[in-house]
């Protein structure tokens, strides 16, 4: 049987290791607090990521990152991104030297502008055959409800994609395989930046006219970055860009909409973080990903303006004004 260790008892990471027990793996999921992992094992739920969902009997909740790590095949890293590189530190000596790492995380280091791959690259030393990365329009909650979606796992060694495609593949789940991790990664990454924008502008009581339009100009400079950070524009045509941002930007339950629609109904950025639970990985990866853009001299002005909304005192009608006013252009370029 295949023996998966997921790092992270989050919404995501719970949701996820549900996926690999339901596709027949044994799960360890692990997490910070001693006391959730205890409450997870005697009740099956984890009460305060996917309260009233029951995991199947494959997942074992545990504190110890040593039991997580015995035995490992796959190492599902689901941390908020800007936690990785401290935790995947103390973790790599507890992990068999031929695990494949998974990052299931949707953001860019601060300061570095690292994608998470590079990061787990850094820090264990993996070679790009050990490294994976999945992601797509899967919002947790309807996953754990085992309601239908699919997905892409992506690694450089197409082979290993492929067994990390058949750990997870189920009734309700359907991963593909792609060998473009830098696009995929990004995909994941910029999208939280556009739904922040997105959600601001609902918040702002604009229509969706309007949402269609960001998400469509923000494939486009998210397809703009790809590019020029060498990932395939089909990518970004995929489940992994459009698949994601359509997803995201349309619901409530991502925490980045939710985030955005509260600034833009003018809340301040202490107030919508302190009614934030969960991770909103766009606040913090907004910045690293106009720094990438400022890095390979990319245009994304739609980045630019959700880095001035949320950490430069930019009001969003004023921003909104400043987008509408920029000068006209040739859509394709
Ligand atoms: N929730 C979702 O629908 C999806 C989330 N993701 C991505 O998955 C990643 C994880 O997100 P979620 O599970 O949703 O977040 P979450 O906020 O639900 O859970 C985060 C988990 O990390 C733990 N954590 C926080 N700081 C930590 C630290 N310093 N060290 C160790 N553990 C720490 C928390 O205790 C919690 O267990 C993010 O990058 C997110 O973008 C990707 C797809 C879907
Ligand atoms: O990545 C997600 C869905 O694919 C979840 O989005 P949020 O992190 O904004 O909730």
């Amino acid at each position: 049987m295949t023996r998966v260790a997921v790092f992270g008892n989050g919404s995501w990471g719970t949701a996820f290791a549900m996926v690999l027990a339901d596709a027949g793996a044994q799960v360890s999921l692990w997490g910070r607090r001693a006391a959730l992992a205890e409450t997870i094992n005697s009740t099956r739920v984890n009460p305060d990521y996917l309260p009233g969902i029951r995991l199947p009997d494959g997942v074992h909740a545990t504190a110890d990152p040593a039991r997580a790590a015995e035995g490992a095949e796959f190492a599902v890293l689901a941390v908020p991104s800007q936690t990785l590189r401290e935790n995947l530190a103390a973790w790599t000596p507890l992990l068999p030297a031929d695990t494949v790492l998974v990052s299931l995380m949707k953001g860019v280091e601060l300061g570095t502008s690292k994608r998470m791959s590079e990061v787990i690259a850094e820090v264990t030393g993996a070679g790009p055959e050990r490294i994976a990365v999945l992601s797509g329009p899967n919002l947790a909650r309807e996953i754990a409800e085992r309601q239908p979606a699919a997905s892409v796992v992506a690694c450089r060694d197409e082979a290993v994609a492929r067994r990390l495609q058949a750990a997870c593949h189920t009734g309700y789940f359907r991963p593909y395989t792609n060998t473009d991790v830098v696009g995929c990664e990004l995909g994941g990454a910029v999208k939280n930046v556009i739904a922040l924008a997105v959600g601001i502008a609902g918040g702002m009581g604009l229509g969706d006219n309007a949402k269609g339009s960001l998400i469509t100009r923000g494939l486009a400079e998210t397809t703009r970055l790809g590019l020029a950070m060498g990932a395939d524009a089909h990518t970004f045509a995929g489940l992994a860009g459009m698949g994601d941002l359509v997803a995201t930007c349309s619901s409530p339950l991502s925490r980045n909409n939710t985030f955005g629609t509260n600034l833009g109904r003018g809340m301040t950025l202490e107030e919508t973080i302190a009614v934030t639970k969960q991770t909103a990985e766009g606040v913090k990866s907004c910045r690293s990903v106009r720094d990438l853009a400022r890095r390979y001299d990319v245009d994304m002005p739609l980045t630019e303006t959700v880095v001035g909304i949320v950490h430069e005192g930019v009001q969003p009608a004023a921003a909104l004004k400043e987008l509408m006013a920029r000068s006209a252009k040739a859509e394709l370029r």
